[in-house]
């Protein structure tokens, strides 16, 4: 065991090799008997050396590059591309913007993208293309914007470099930031998550937006959540909103209060928008309206949750095309931002608007719209609302947002749902009253 041990660990190890290694010493002596031999090793194995160093070298630039999805020649001249406007010389509209819109690959960025897109406006995307919800469905959005001339660079707001360089590439006009970590309830799963795009990445944009020459507008998504336990109906702007129920809503209150210090410091314009439960074609699957019908389809039951005292929950339910005319109103009247090299040189807008439909509709009667256009009835468990993050009511006053931005929602929610349920069949590949589908 000794012997094995010293063998092992040797105290001396130059004098302990010649000793113990006898049998290896008398064979490399026969290798380098001759000087010439012994220069020729020496050689060879200073090759192999410089060899396998470059070797390494070009092994870590090649995967260096490969792992970043962005960067190089082609890249920049599809970005170009696809940043720029082509309205036609001499439109009633103008020029035409540069739009980067954040959270492209997502239901309301792809809308917006896509209005964008088909007015002649100039639009690039950046999404991560996380699996909160199925990314399938980001691609296949992705892909509708791609055939539409829309390029969707895949990467995090939280790379700055990337964001640097997006800027670098192009004097975007606006930015229509709209990445997020969404879902009310979820927060209570993954907090460290709504940190993460909700507060980090929004700040991480922010900079590059302040870093930028010339400095962009910037248009952004908040959320009817900021009101939390406001019970004064309908919600207005100036109504308070520093009682949120969920993680969710508090990174959206503190979006508000941290864009507003960029607005101060900065000189950027700045409009935030409070959506109220946006729902529509190419929706988000994590919804209530999207998950309901995909369990009634597949007949599977729902659950439906209410308040106390057995009062049914209720929602603003805003159709997608409305919340997209807001959101290109806002881009349309949003003044410039007023810094240059990250100084401000005179005050910027600082806007708020609520996005609603001002018609809210209680879950029970969302659940009966769906049944009428599915035309199969729901399972339904209906259980008390847990304590998660949730409201009971949402309405939104949109008074502010019609004066200034001219928005005027048009579609009630049978009609949208009627919308939905259509795209929903048709993308999932439901042939009426067949249960076949591709999910
Ligand atoms: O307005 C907003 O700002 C928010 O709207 C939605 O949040 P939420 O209104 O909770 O929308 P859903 O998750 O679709 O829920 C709608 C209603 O259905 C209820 N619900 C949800 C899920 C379920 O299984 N059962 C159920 O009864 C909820 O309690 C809620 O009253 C979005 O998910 C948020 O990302 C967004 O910011």
């Amino acid at each position: 065991m000794r012997v094995l041990e010293e063998d092992l660990f040797p105290s001396t190890p130059g004098k302990v090799k010649i000793e113990r290694a006898g049998a290896m010493n008398r064979q490399l002596h026969r290798c380098f008997a001759s000087t010439s031999t012994m220069f020729l090793w020496a050689l060879f194995l200073v090759a192999m050396t410089a060899s396998y160093l470059s070797f390494q070298s070009f092994v870590d630039t090649s995967s260096k590059y490969l792992a970043a999805s962005w960067g190089g020649l082609h890249w920049e001249r599809q970005i170009r591309a696809s940043a720029a406007p082509r309205r036609p010389p001499g439109s009633a509209a103008g020029a035409g913007m540069s739009v980067l819109v954040t959270g492209a690959a997502g239901f309301v960025g792809t809308h917006c993208s896509l209005a964008l897109r088909k007015r002649g406006d100039g639009v690039v995307g950046v999404d991560n293309f996380n699996a909160y919800y199925d990314p399938s469905l980001k691609k296949a959005r992705r892909a509708l914007l791609a055939s539409h001339g829309v390029f969707i660079v895949e990467g995090d707001i939280n790379d700055g470099r990337l964001l640097a360089k997006l800027f670098d590439v192009v004097p975007f006009t606006h930015v229509l930031h709209l990445a997020a970590q969404a879902g009310v309830r979820y927060a209570m799963q993954n907090p460290a998550s709504y940190v993460h795009s909700n507060i980090a990445g929004l700040v991480t944009l922010l900079e590059a937006c302040k870093d930028a020459d010339p400095q962009p507008a910037i248009v952004w998504a908040s959320s009817s959540s900021v009101y939390g336990l406001n019970d004064k109906v309908p919600f207005s702007e100036r109504d308070r909103t520093d009682q949120p129920a969920s993680l969710y809503a508090a990174t959206k209150k503190a979006g508000e209060e941290i864009t507003h210090t960029y607005n101060h410091i900065y000189g950027l314009s700045i409009t935030g928008l409070r959506f109220f439960t946006v729902y529509g074609p190419w929706g988000r699957p994590d919804m209530a309206y999207f998950s309901f019908t995909r369990n009634i389809l597949q007949g599977k039951p729902i659950t439906v949750y209410r308040g106390k005292d057995r009062v049914d929950l209720a929602r603003d339910f805003t159709y997608i095309d409305d919340i997209v005319k807001g959101c290109l109103g806002s881009l349309d009247t949003a003044g410039k931002s007023t810094g240059t090299g990250g100084k401000k040189r005179g005050p910027a807008p600082y806007r708020i608007f609520n996005l609603g439909n001002t018609a809210p509709v209680t879950v029970p009667n969302l659940v009966s719209i769906l049944e009428k256009h599915l035309r199969v009835k729901a399972k339904k468990n209906v259980v008390e609302m847990p304590g998660n993050g949730d409201v009971p009511f949402t309405h939104a006053n949109i008074t502010l947002a019609r004066q200034q931005l001219g928005y005027k929602p048009t579609t009630n929610l049978d009609v949208g749902l009627k919308k939905f349920v259509k795209w929903y069949q048709s993308y999932y590949g439901y042939t009426r009253g067949s249960k076949n589908s591709r999910q």
